[in-house]
């Protein structure tokens, strides 16, 4: 039975200066943070209650977390995963509280990384209380990467509902409902989370955040451009332990009747139309 994905929920990070990373993610990123604590800290970006976080560890031990609809769409999830060999752990109760989510189950991806499940995560009253105005509407997707981007696309079309909306030479773009990607699958030899990306409301957004990056001397990776593929508008910049973060704005959403996938070449043009280059190793040709 397909395992039936409706959203990307979280993220989980891991780093070996919480205090640092807190201010990345507050005074940076702009995001509110939410159930502080010493050595582990959630933050929100929309009106869900933890969309991503910090606490101390290692940093290549990354976590995304996905929504499913309900607790049978769980469980139905974790026999078709034991079924096909993956190990299956259900979240105990304190970790289901630091996720904010009713049930979760985690497992790792056919190249590593860590996945959850989790159902109902919980919503705010009120929207996020941006740290700074930075005019982020929402957490919207990851990058993954993938030992092996053709059986990690196959995981994530196959056993699970995505469907590949672009490629940029072996680099799927795949998206869990209209919105037009919510993974990206990057060729790599490691595992984990590439980038996360967040949507902004402007394009004064993107050019605001990236003169306010500069200033704080944070590595510009990629950017301000404008992607041929989803035709979003971005900036790239490094966060704490080499995570790289995304600014979007203008992501397009497909028709899921008549959008047929289409194939870029690997080329700088086919992520940049403006003519920015990547200084990002996985996506220079
Ligand atoms: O938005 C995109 O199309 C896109 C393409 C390549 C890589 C990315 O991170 C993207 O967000
Ligand atoms: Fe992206």
């Amino acid at each position: 039975m397909t395992i039936n994905i409706i959203d990307i929920a979280y993220t989980r990070l891991k780093t070996p200066d919480v205090a640092a990373a807190t201010d990345f993610a507050t005074r940076i990123l702009g995001l509110e943070p939410v159930d502080r604590a010493v050595d582990r800290l959630s933050f929100r970006s929309d009106s869900r209650m933890s969309t991503m976080s910090y606490e101390i560890g290692d940093p290549s031990e990354t976590i995304v977390g996905f929504e499913l609809a309900n607790g049978e769409d769980l469980l139905n999830a974790a026999k078709t995963l034991e079924a096909l060999g993956y190990e299956v752990c259900y979240g105990s109760h304190e970790e289901r509280e630091q996720r904010h989510v009713s049930e979760f189950i985690a497992f790792r991806d056919p190249s590593g990384g860590r996945i959850e499940f989790a159902v109902s995560p919980q919503i705010g009253g009120n929207g996020a209380q941006l740290s700074r105005d930075a005019g982020i509407t929402g957490f919207s997707h990851v990058g993954l990467f993938s030992r092996d981007p053709d059986r990690d696309e196959h995981f994530w079309t196959q056993i699970c509902n995505a469907r590949v909306s672009d490629r940029v030479g072996e680099l799927p773009l795949l998206r869990l409902s209209q919105i037009h990607h919510s993974i990206a699958l990057v060729p790599a030899d490691r595992c984990g989370i590439q980038h996360i990306n967040h949507q902004v409301q402007s394009i004064d957004d993107v050019q605001r955040s990236y003169a306010l990056l500069s200033q704080h001397k944070v590595p510009i990776v990629f950017g301000p451009g404008r992607h041929p593929t989803s035709g979003a508008r971005f900036v790239y910049f490094e966060g704490p332990d080499g995570m790289v973060f995304e600014y979007s704005v203008g992501v397009r959403e497909v028709d899921e009747e008549t959008y047929r996938e289409r194939q870029f070449g690997f080329e700088p043009k086919s992520f940049c139309m403006w003519g920015a280059t990547p200084k990002i190793k996985e996506l220079s040709t």
